[in-house]
């Protein structure tokens, strides 16, 4: 394998949690939600977070838990979806392992994230929120090593894609 971890981005619904964990039981490997990480720390959920410190205040503890997390090796790495805004966590992502990006459709990401309401970047107006920040993020992903399109595939077959380049 070329590098220490896995590491999963891509737009927010696209299922980096979901695949990471699978992923992580499937090689034996420990498995980082850095989202899971944050609400440890901080002790609050991440909606709170946004509504009580603001998204800036977010980022920074989202740039600390990516640094502590890559100083490990044989992880499973699920990030948050703009965990990759940062060049310093983009950074770290690639010179600490393989980086993933996982991908769907605009209509498949809406219909998985309308499910729940633990993302406060796409609450409301769902169609229009997740339009627009996809364009803003249209290239943020680009610098992966891989990207998969997830919106056609079950979790075990992305874990099986991903399994097979290690
Ligand atoms: N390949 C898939 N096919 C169908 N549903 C999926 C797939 N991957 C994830 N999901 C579902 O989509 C939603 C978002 O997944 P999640 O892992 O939280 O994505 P992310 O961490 O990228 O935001 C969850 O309800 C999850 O069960
Ligand atoms: O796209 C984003 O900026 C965010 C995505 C979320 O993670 P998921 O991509 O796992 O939903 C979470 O980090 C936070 O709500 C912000
Ligand atoms: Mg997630």
């Amino acid at each position: 394998m070329k590098k220490a971890n896995v590491i999963l981005i891509g737009f927010a619904g696209t299922g980096k949690s979901t695949v990471g964990k699978a992923l992580s039981e499937q090689l034996g490997w420990q498995f980082i939600d850095t989202d899971q990480r944050i609400e440890e720390l901080q002790g609050v959920s991440i909606t709170e977070m946004f509504q009580t410190m603001g998204e800036q205040a977010f980022r920074t503890v989202e740039s600390e838990v990516i640094d502590r997390t890559l100083k490990v090796e044989n992880q499973v790495v699920s990030t948050g979806g703009g965990a990759v805004l940062a060049e310093r966590n983009r950074a770290r992502m690639q010179e600490s392992g393989i980086v993933i990006n996982l991908t769907a459709t605009k209509e498949i990401i809406i219909t998985r994230v309308s499910k729940d309401q633990s993302r406060p970047l796409v609450q409301g107006n769902v169609e229009e929120k997740v339009t627009a920040l996809m364009e803003s993020r249209k290239h943020a992903y680009d610098f992966a090593d891989l990207a998969i399109d997830t919106s056609e595939l079950s979790v075990t077959e992305i874990v099986e894609r991903i399994a097979a380049v290690l």
